[in-house]
């Protein structure tokens, strides 16, 4: 997997590597060394799932305090403009944000740390 740092700290776009082949394809879609050795130590404890009709909204959503989420994001069929605010106060990049195009084509991943807000327009 390719793992790029946006141009906000802690946020990362992940490309894996993908095994086309006669049957279809296979990819390793989350690997905890490989993510820990790139990004940090994570504990991913919920696993979510939601499928969007065209031109809805979800977000922009944040959780604070002891409820505060990471996010690894990821589309599997269509795609969607994730975006991630940045809401962290002492952060040099307050306010700001990044959007990538995740989808079911490109298969990348978005990696959102805790302290902002998420939205996927679809
Ligand atoms: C977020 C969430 C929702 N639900 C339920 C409650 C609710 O009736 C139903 C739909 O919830 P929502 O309307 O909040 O779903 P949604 O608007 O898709 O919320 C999501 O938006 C994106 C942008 C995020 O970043 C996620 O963390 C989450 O906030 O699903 C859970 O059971 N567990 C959860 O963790």
């Amino acid at each position: 997997m390719n793992y790029i740092q946006t141009e906000i700290e802690g946020v990362w776009l992940i490309e894996p590597k993908v095994f086309l082949d006669e049957r279809g394809y296979f990819m390793e879609s989350f690997k905890k060394e490989e993510f820990e050795a790139n990004i940090g130590p994570v504990n991913f404890v919920q696993d979510n799932e939601s499928k969007s009709a065209f031109g809805v909204l979800r977000g922009l959503h944040y959780q604070q305090g002891e409820h505060s989420q990471a996010k690894l994001v990821r589309v599997i069929q269509g795609e969607v403009l994730d975006v991630a605010v940045d809401l962290r106060q002492s952060s040099p990049t307050f306010g700001k944000y990044v959007s990538v195009l995740l989808s079911e084509a490109n298969k990348r991943q978005f990696f959102i740390p805790r302290g902002f807000a998420h939205a996927l327009p679809s």
